[in-house]
């Protein structure tokens, strides 16, 4: 060991020669590609006004040594303004899709294939390092991240860092990782793929408040990759998120009509306790259904627009904290 050497340096070495393990401290490449997704539901108009926006000035989204690549990726859905042309984009990025080539393709598989080619492969080291898909909510959620794994301790931190930077307002966390619940998102093609959902926003509406949440969401991200780049050491920590557990249909009749509605003491309650007696959904009669689980749970996307088709009224969600350990840049 030099003698100009750091302190850190011998402290390491002490360390490791006492058997620490080192490792636990998380060691990453530096994030050099990153995409920013909008109009994947093409009548979610926040997002596809941003990279609209951001194709026109992308100096606004630029980072050193990053590229930031704006995309438009349902370009059909959002000339029309409607979720999806064939099939829901959001849904399709499976490996039987992906791979598909019989015959004349659904819209979006053809679309899927494509984005798969330019931003992933999915599952491989070429993939891009982290995709920001952005997404509107006719319920009243806020600003929400959306994470797919409760193990990336990389989003861990950047979840932790937006939430830090965008308090006083709330910005909560939703973990879709439950088998039978969780879908193969468009985003799932990147390394760390993270959801942005801003609500409550119609269908076809553009609202500035939400506007304005969701683009400091996406600064606040592309901040802290540049903090990360920079070779910040980001010490453990801990976040507390939404875990999907299930999803709930409205109440239907025969012909699989909807016979109730959301009750309104649950409509816009969304991330707020739904406790065993508490009412769900009213009928015409004022009928009322109760909900008779046994823990209280955290019902979010309320009365969503677009879920009625997939027959669900909300989700129900527990909240636990995911942690992660410190990372740090292992390539400045
Ligand atoms: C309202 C909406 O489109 N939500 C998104 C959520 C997500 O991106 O995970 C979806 O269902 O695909
Ligand atoms: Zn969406």
């Amino acid at each position: 060991m030099s003698i100009n050497s750091p302190a850190g340096e011998e402290l390491s070495a002490l360390i490791a020669a006492a058997g620490v393990n080192m490792a636990a401290s998380g060691s990453i490449p530096a994030i050099r590609r990153v995409a920013i997704f909008g109009g994947t539901h093409g009548n979610e108009l926040s997002g596809v006004f941003l990279v609209k926006h951001w194709l026109k000035h992308g100096g606004e989204i630029a980072r050193p040594g990053v590229e930031v690549r704006p995309f438009i990726t349902n370009p059909k859905a959002v000339e029309k303004c409607v979720r999806y042309i064939d099939t829901d984009l959001n849904r399709v990025f499976d490996s039987q899709s992906l791979s598909d080539d019989v015959g004349k393709l659904p819209y979006e598989i053809a679309q899927a294939q494509k984005i798969n080619s330019l931003f992933g492969p999915k599952g491989s080291k070429d993939a891009y390092d982290v995709i920001l898909d952005l997404h509107n909510t006719t319920a009243h959620m806020g600003a929400t991240l959306i994470l797919e794994s409760s193990t990336d301790d990389f989003n861990i931190q950047m979840c932790k860092y937006i939430q830090k930077s965008m308090a006083p307002l709330p910005c909560a966390v939703l973990l879709i990782e439950q088998p039978g619940v969780k879908y193969e998102t468009t985003r799932s093609i990147a390394k760390h793929p993270i959801g942005v959902e801003v609500g409550p926003q119609p269908q076809g509406v553009i609202r500035a408040d939400i506007l304005y949440i969701m683009k400091i969401v996406v600064q606040y991200a592309l901040d802290f990759m540049q903090y990360f780049n920079e070779g910040i050491e980001f010490p453990p920590c801990s976040i507390e998120v939404y875990r999907v557990l299930e999803k709930i249909d409205y109440p239907r009749d025969d012909n699989g009509d909807l016979s109730a509605v959301i009750h309104p003491t649950l409509q816009d309650q969304d991330w707020k306790p739904l406790n065993p007696g508490d009412p769900m959904f009213i009928a015409m009669d004022g009928s009322i259904t109760y909900y008779e689980g046994e823990e209280t749970v955290y019902p979010t996307f309320v009365n969503e627009a677009a879920y009625y088709e997939k027959k669900q009224a909300f989700v129900k969600t527990e909240k636990v904290t995911l942690t992660a350990q410190s990372i740090h840049c292992n390539s400045v």
